[in-house]
């Protein structure tokens, strides 16, 4: 990592879907300890940037990618990079809660498990580790062993933060993780996200302005394949310097 705290840089970064440019030459870092939060209308190329972080355009025909990203230094496109031992530095939460339909204790082992860890010790202390960093703990640790398909939606989406962080992610992408969910659960989870980013980066991507402004250090505003603006999040919202990143914030179009 830089000496300026800086986890995963992006130089130069295009995105292509055949003949469409979703990126159009991104540069920018996401540090250690910080909330980065990405906004912008739709189709502006919010997704396509996390999942371009963790490989997750690779299960996408005719995709292009050019620049470069590194994570912790290493070169996320390398060849010698493997692409599911990225994703496990690099975990990823989606809009819909997605537990696999088994137990609460089976989810959050998953990653473990399939490294190829057996020892029933190491696993149970990853189960309540994981657990109680993802603030559900206390709500499940009497039935580990029922069907996560039976929590709630927000419930759901701390089991899946608990399976993000029990394979030891150095970064946290979070593709709209509370859209879905009910105020207190949002809540709840923007909580839990304010104590993780001690140990993790984690960057979300958010179309509630509200939410952006309340829990990230730095706001990144996209349009149309571009960053327009990148800045603490308070300047961002108190001062944009760009006419586009205003009217976005204020409403105006988006
Ligand atoms: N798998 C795909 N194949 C082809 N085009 C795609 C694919 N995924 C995204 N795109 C296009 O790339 C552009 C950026 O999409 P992306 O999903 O990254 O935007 P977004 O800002 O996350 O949008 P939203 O807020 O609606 O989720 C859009 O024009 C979209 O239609």
């Amino acid at each position: 990592m830089s000496k300026d705290n800086n986890l995963i840089t992006v130089q130069d970064l295009h995105v292509y879907y055949g003949q469409l440019e979703a990126l159009k030459g991104v540069t920018m870092n996401f540090k250690k300890n910080e909330i980065t939060a990405v906004i912008g209308p739709s189709g502006c190329g919010k997704s396509t940037l996390l999942k371009t972080i963790n490989r997750l355009n690779d299960l996408v025909a005719n995709v292009t990618v050019t620049g470069t990203i590194k994570v912790d230094d290493q070169n996320v496109y390398a060849p010698n990079m493997d692409a599911v031992e990225l994703r496990k530095q690099v975990g990823m939460l989606f809009q819909q809660p997605n537990p696999f339909p088994f137990s609460i204790y089976d989810n959050v082992t998953y990653g473990l498990r399939i490294s190829g860890e057996k020892n029933k010790t190491v696993l149970d202390e990853a189960v309540e580790k994981s657990l109680q960093a993802a603030a559900i703990w206390d709500e499940v640790k009497d039935r580990l062993h029922d069907n996560a398909l039976g929590l709630s939606g927000g419930q759901q989406q701390r089991i899946c933060i608990a399976r993000v962080l029990a394979t030891k992610p150095k970064v946290i992408l979070m593709d709209e993780p509370t859209s879905a969910l009910d105020p207190i659960s949002s809540d709840k989870i923007e909580r839990t996200m304010l104590k993780l980013k001690e140990d993790y980066s984690i960057v979300i991507v958010t179309r509630n302005m509200q939410q952006a402004s309340r829990i990230s250090d730095r706001t990144a505003f996209f349009l149309a394949g571009e960053l327009i603006e990148f800045g603490e999040t308070r300047d961002i919202f108190m001062q944009p310097q760009k006419k586009e990143t205003e009217d976005y914030i204020s409403g105006r179009f988006g």
